[in-house]
C-alpha cells in the first residue's frame, strides 16, 4: 500500500495556528474568569439582598410595634376597665390622632364591635372583618398582627394589628388598630430599591399586602406558587422563580417576627443576565480584535518569512546550473545566512571548477577544458562549414633546465612559454598547457596556409632565448604537429592524436620545426617515428615554409 505523504504547510498557516494555540485558550480562561465573577457577585448580591428584606422586616415590625405600644396602653385606659364605653370611644379617637393607624376597634369575643373610630359611639356595629386574629388574642392573650381582610366597616381591604386588653388575668376585650396598605407601600419605597426590583409583602396566607408595582391589580391576591411554597418551608431563603406576571426573577425573602408576613424582593434574572452578558460580550469583542490584529501581525510575518525563504530558490538553482548566484539582502537574519552560505557555496564551486579545468601553474586551461571546448568548436565547424587547427606543441631541450637548474626553473621556463603562446595567438584562439612541456593552441576558422604562419611563428617565438633570473636559456626550442579540420580528421580523438603524432614527426626531423598532420599518415601506437613518415614530413615542412 503506497504511503500518503504527509501535508506540508507554510509560514502563514503555522504561524496562524500558532496564534489561535495562544489567543483561543487564553479566552477560554477569561471566560470561565468571568463566569466565576459572574457566579460569585450573584452570591454576594442574593446574600445582600437577604440582609435588605431581613431590615425592611424588622422596618415593617418597628412600624407595628409603634401602633402596637399605642395599642397596649389605650388597653389599659380607666374607661375600659369601668366598661364606660363611650369615655372610652372618645379616648380612643384622641389616641387615633397621634397613633400612625387608619382606625381603632374594640371587640369582645366573638368578633362584634363594641366601638369603632369611623362611627358614633353607639351606632350598631357588625362583626370585625379581623375575626381570625381577634379570636388568636382570645386565645392566646397576647397580641396578634391579622392578614389582608376587608374592613367591615370601611369595606376595603387593610390589616389590623389587635392586642388583648385585660381584667385580671382574662382577656376581656379585643383592641384593634387598622393599618391601610398605603401606609405599607410608603415603607417600601423608602427602602430606596433599584428601580427595576419588584417588592413585595405577603400575609401569612401569601396574599399580596402590597407591591412596588401593580398593586391595585395584585392586592389581596395570593402570589407565586413556588415562592409560596418556599416560604412555607423556612423563613428566610432564595430561590429562581417567575413573578406572578411571569417575570423571571431570583426571589429573596424573609418573615417578620411580629407577624406571619413575608418581605420579598425579585431581582429581574434579565439584567443580571445582562451584565454577564454584557462582560461576555465586552472580552468576545476584544478578543475578536486582538485576535484580528494578531493574525494580521502573523499573516504579514507570514509573508515575509515565505517571501525570505522563496527569495533564496533563485540563488540555489543558479548555483546547480552554475549561473551567477545574486542573493538580495533579506527580511531574516537566518535567511540572510542561508544566502551568504549559497553565495559561500557558488565560489567554492566555481573555484573547485577552475582548479579541475586549469593548470594549477600557469593558470591555462588544462587538458580536460581543452577537450570540451574542442568539442564544442567542433560541433561549430561541422555545423557552419567553418575550418579549424589544433597546434600541438612541446618543448625541445626542457629535462635539461630541470636536471641544470632545477624544477623551479624549470617552472618559470614553462610560464614564460605559456605568457609568450598567450601573446602571439589571437585573443579568440584558445591556448591550453596539457601536461609537463606540451602545450597545444586551437585556432579557429583558420586555414592550412593561416595555420602554418601561426605554427612557423610560434616555433621561432618559443625557441628565441630566454632570461629567467640571472640564467639565460639559449637552447630551448619548439616542435609542433599540426592538425587541420577537416582535413586531417572529423573528430576529437583523431584530431589530438593526429597532431601529437605530427608534433613526434617534428622533432624526428630535428626538433625546432612543425609538420602537418595528413590524413593518410597512421599514428603508430608506440613512440617510435617510422623512417617513412620522418622523410615525407621533412618534405612537407619544406614546402609549407
Ligand atoms: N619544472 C617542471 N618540470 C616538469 C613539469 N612537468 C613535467 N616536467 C618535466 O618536464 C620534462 C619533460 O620531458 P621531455 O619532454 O622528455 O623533455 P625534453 O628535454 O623537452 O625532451 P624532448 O621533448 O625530447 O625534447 C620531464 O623531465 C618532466 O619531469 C612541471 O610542471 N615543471
Amino acid at each position: 500500500m503506497p504511503l500518503s505523504r504527509p501535508v506540508k504547510h507554510g509560514a502563514r498557516y503555522r504561524l496562524t495556528w500558532l496564534v489561535m494555540a495562544c489567543v483561543l485558550p487564553m479566552l477560554a480562561l477569561i471566560t470561565f474568569i468571568v463566569i466565576d465573577q459572574y457566579r460569585h457577585d450573584r452570591e454576594q448580591l442574593i446574600q445582600k439582598s437577604v440582609l435588605t428584606t431581613r431590615a425592611m422586616a424588622l422596618t415593617i415590625d418597628k412600624d407595628l410595634g409603634g401602633v402596637e405600644t399605642g395599642l397596649h396602653a389605650l388597653a389599659n385606659s380607666q374607661y375600659l376597665k369601668t366598661g364606660n364605653l363611650r369615655a372610652f370611644h372618645q379616648q380612643a379617637k384622641e389616641v387615633l390622632r397621634h397613633l400612625d393607624a387608619g382606625n381603632i376597634y374594640l371587640t369582645d369575643a366573638n368578633g362584634q364591635q363594641l366601638i369603632h373610630t369611623e362611627r358614633p359611639y353607639g351606632a350598631d356595629l357588625p362583626v370585625t372583618g379581623s375575626l381570625v386574629t381577634v379570636r388568636k388574642v382570645f386565645a392566646s392573650g397576647d397580641s396578634a398582627v391579622s392578614d389582608l381582610f376587608i374592613g367591615a366597616i370601611v369595606r376595603r381591604p387593610l390589616v389590623a394589628v389587635v392586642v388583648p386588653a385585660k381584667r385580671g388575668d382574662k382577656v376581656a376585650y379585643a383592641l384593634g388598630a387598622t393599618v391601610y396598605p398605603e401606609r405599607l407601600s410608603a415603607t417600601l419605597a423608602r427602602q430606596g430599591l433599584p428601580p427595576d426590583w419588584i417588592a413585595a409583602i405577603y400575609d401569612g396566607g401569601g396574599h399580596f399586602i402590597t407591591r412596588n408595582r401593580d398593586i391595585d391589580k395584585l392586592l389581596g391576591k395570593r402570589g407565586s406558587a413556588g415562592l409560596r411554597e418556599k416560604m412555607a418551608s423556612t423563613r428566610e431563603g432564595s430561590l429562581e422563580n417567575r413573578t406572578i406576571d411571569g417575570t423571571p426573577v431570583i426571589a429573596i425573602f424573609s418573615r417578620s417576627t411580629r407577624s406571619d408576613w413575608t418581605i420579598a424582593i425579585g431581582i429581574p434574572k434579565a439584567k443580571l443576565n445582562a451584565e454577564l452578558w454584557r462582560r461576555v460580550a465586552l472580552i468576545a469583542i476584544v478578543t475578536f480584535f486582538i485576535l484580528l490584529g494578531t493574525l494580521a501581525l502573523a499573516w504579514n510575518l507570514g509573508g515575509k518569512i515565505a517571501r525570505a525563504i522563496h527569495a533564496l530558490i533563485g540563488p540555489a538553482l543558479a548555483l546547480g546550473r552554475n549561473e551567477q548566484v545574486i542573493v538580495q539582502p533579506s527580511y531574516l537574519k537566518e535567511t540572510d545566512e542561508v544566502g551568504k552560505a549559497i553565495e559561500r557555496a557558488a565560489d567554492i564551486l566555481a573555484h573547485t571548477r577552475h582548479q579541475a579545468y586549469h593548470d594549477p601553474l600557469t593558470g591555462l586551461p588544462n587538458r580536460t577544458l581543452f577537450n570540451e571546448i574542442i568539442a564544442q568548436q567542433l560541433a561549430l565547424c561541422r555545423r557552419y562549414g567553418d575550418s579549424m587547427a589544433i597546434l600541438y606543441i612541446d618543448l625541445d631541450g626542457f629535462k635539461s633546465v630541470n636536471d641544470t637548474h632545477g624544477h623551479a626553473v624549470g617552472d618559470l621556463l614553462l610560464l614564460q612559454v605559456a605568457a609568450r603562446l598567450e601573446l602571439e595567438v589571437r585573443r579568440s584562439d584558445l591556448v591550453s598547457r596539457l601536461g609537463g612541456d606540451e602545450f597545444a593552441t586551437l585556432l579557429m576558422n583558420t586555414d592550412r596556409s593561416g595555420a602554418a604562419t601561426v605554427a612557423e611563428k610560434l616555433v621561432e617565438v618559443l625557441s628565441a632565448p630566454y632570461q629567467i633570473g640571472s640564467i639565460s636559456l639559449t637552447h630551448i626550442s619548439a616542435s609542433i604537429g599540426v592538425a587541420m579540420y577537416p582535413e586531417a580528421g572529423k573528430d576529437i580523438e583523431t584530431l589530438l592524436q593526429r597532431a601529437d603524432y605530427a608534433m613526434y614527426l617534428a622533432k624526428a626531423a630535428g626538433k625546432r620545426h612543425y609538420a602537418f598532420a595528413e590524413a593518410e599518415i597512421r599514428p603508430d601506437v608506440s613512440d617510435e617515428v617510422p623512417e617513412q613518415d620522418a622523410a615525407q614530413l621533412a618534405h612537407t615542412d619544406k614546402s609549407a615554409y
